[in-house]
């Protein structure tokens, strides 16, 4: 099996709701996004023969998806008060609300999940919180 992998980084806020210590304050992390595509075969014809995808091509389509979450604060759906979103939203921050605790293992699934919509057979997504911790998910 050929394996290919790349990264993409974003730098957001976030805050982790029912969390009792420093996370549950609004904080923020350089995410880090490597992302682990696979495939069985390569190209046998044109530019990219010899090739799974051209890391060109990978390295563009995760750093869109990077890019999604970059300079924002992201927010668990249903977790700050209707007049704080209003309040935050009135000051025209970058907010996107996303239906899961944001962890460093949701964001994992997550972005496994996006890349493969894609359309690449992913083989592995892992989140760097931090340059210490990561989190990975595969199936
Ligand atoms: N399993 C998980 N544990 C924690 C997560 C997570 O996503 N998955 N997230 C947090 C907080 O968001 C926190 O920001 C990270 O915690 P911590 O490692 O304590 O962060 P530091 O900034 O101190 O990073 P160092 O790498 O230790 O410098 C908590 N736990």
């Amino acid at each position: 099996m050929y394996q290919l992998t790349t990264h993409a980084s974003f730098d957001s806020a976030h805050f982790l709701s029912g969390y009792e210590g420093k996370c549950s304050n609004i904080h923020g992390h350089r995410w880090k996004l490597e992302v682990t595509v696979q495939s069985e075969t390569l190209e046998q014809t044109g530019q990219i023969r010899g090739m799974v995808v051209d890391f060109g091509q990978l390295k563009d389509d995760i750093k869109k998806l990077a890019d999604e979450f970059d300079h924002s604060l992201i927010i668990e759906d249903g977790t700050l008060k209707e007049k704080t979103v209003e309040a935050l939203k009135e000051e025209n921050f970058k907010m996107i609300f996303v239906d899961f605790r944001p962890t460093a293992e949701s964001f994992a699934k997550y972005f496994y999940d996006r890349v493969k919509e894609i359309g690449y057979d992913v083989k592995l997504a892992k989140v760097y919180e931090t340059p210490n911790n990561m989190a990975a998910y595969g199936e």
